[in-house]
Order: structure tokens, then sequence, then C-alpha cells
């Protein structure tokens, strides 16, 4: 597992992540919005972005420069679809991600690569500038997939795809069950509580568990779902 201690991680620690992401045919698909949703967060005492796509990513890392920013690439909606080859985490990093999240589970990547052998290839990669090399956070569904994804040497550990891969319930709220085993595994591995945390109570229930850092992405930035919470309600 990586050894760096990152500022980045550290200026996360105990923050929040609020995850600006609109889907294929939606709305608010668009870079501008996305950026305009991202300075909003911020404003509202958010510390980090995570956002998907290269044209959202590139606004975003521009409008707000000094702010750690998570980048992935999906590609599709099934199987391994989170940043899912070396290839599409360069074009992340290159768009201006200081960490690129990446499929972290145990499933074969499209490219053939292992998850340790693309932590690699990133890590030994200068990203120009003096600047640090990007760090790589490992979107995990289970505890297995974490201790795989520590040991290729991901910096940062996220439970992202807990309840999605067939190896956890999906839960309801956050799995905080698989947040406390894997912050008893790996003390000392940055671990980001992502998933299904729609509640304030829950985003602090996470960080008990042991989360260093919370992702937030649906309850703050995709009205469509909270609208529909609330239409559903009626
Ligand atoms: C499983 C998957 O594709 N997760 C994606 C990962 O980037 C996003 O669709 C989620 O919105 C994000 O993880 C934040 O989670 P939530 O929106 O539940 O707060």
């Amino acid at each position: 597992m990586s050894t760096a201690t990152p500022t980045v991680v550290d200026a996360l620690r105990g923050r929040l992540i609020v995850s600006c992401q609109a889907y294929p045919g939606e709305p608010m698909r668009h870079p501008e919005t996305m950026a305009q949703i991202a300075k909003a967060a911020i404003a509202g005492g958010a510390a980090g972005i995570r956002a998907q796509g290269l044209a959202d990513l590139a606004l975003i890392a521009e409008r707000l420069p000094d702010t750690p920013l998570i980048g992935l690439w999906k590609v599709g909606t099934e199987g391994v679809f989170i940043t899912p080859t070396l290839r599409h985490a360069r074009a992340v990093r290159d768009a201006g991600a200081g960490i690129v999240a990446v499929d972290g589970t145990r499933r074969p990547r499209p490219d053939g690569l292992t998850l340790a052998r693309t932590v690699a290839a990133l890590h030994g990669e200068s990203t120009g500038d003096d600047a640090p090399p990007v760090l790589v956070m490992a979107d995990c569904g289970s505890l297995d997939d974490a201790l795989a994804a520590a040991d290729a040497g991901a910096d940062l550990i996220g439970t992202t795809l807990a309840g999605y891969t067939g190896d956890r319930p999906g839960t309801d709220g956050p799995d905080l069950e698989l947040i406390a085993l894997i912050a008893a595994r790996l003390p000392g591995v940055p671990l980001v509580a992502e998933g299904r945390i729609h509640t304030p109570a829950q985003a602090a229930a996470a960080r008990e568990a042991g989360a260093d850092t919370v992702v937030v992405g649906t309850a703050i930035t995709h009205p469509t779902t909270i609208t529909g919470w609330f239409a559903a309600a009626l």
C-alpha cells in the first residue's frame, strides 16, 4: 500500500466531498451546470469535489483550482464501468483531477491490467511542473476488494460500489458495517465513505464508523431524485 501522506488527503480528513454528476440525457448534464453546482457545494462547506467526465472535470478544475478534485470516467453502467482502463485513468488525470477514482474491485479489467499495474503506472508518471503524481482512489464493493486494493497500492479506499457488485447488500443508507470492517483491517489507509449517504446524520455515522472522509452525491446534487423522494411521499 502507499506510504505517502499526501497533503490533499489531510485536507479532506473529517470533511465533506460532494459528488456532482448528471447522467446521460438529463437536463443538468452540462459542464457549466456541474461547475456551478460544484462552486455552490464549496460555498456550503465542502472540502472536495468528485465529478465524472472529461469536460466536467476540466471546467471544474479551471473554476476551482485549489479544490481537491476526484475524477472518474464512467463507461456504461454494467461490470467494470468506473474509469475501467489505464487509458481512461490517464485522461481523467490529464483533465485536471488530482485524485483518479478507478474501479477497485477484483473483477478483470477491460484492458487486462491488474489494479496494481494500473496504480503503479499512474504513480510512476510525472504530472509536470513539480506536481506530485496523481493519487488513486479505489472504488470498492467489499472488504476483500478493499484489502486487495490497498495491497495494489491505492492511496484511498472508497466504499462506492458497496451494494452494486453483488458482494454486499444494497443497504438503505450507507453500508456502515463495511465501513467499520475496512477501517478495522486497514488502519492508516484513507477511507472514503461513499454511496447512499442521504442525510447529515448518515454522514456523521459514516465518519463515526471509521471513514476519514465522506462523499455525498445524489442527496445534494441530483434534484430529479430528491424531487422523486418528496413526490413519492405525497
Ligand atoms: C455506483 C455508482 O455508479 N456510483 C457513482 C460513482 O461515482 C455515482 O453514481 C454516485 O452518485 C456516487 O457514488 C455518490 O453516491 P450517492 O449518489 O449515492 O451519494
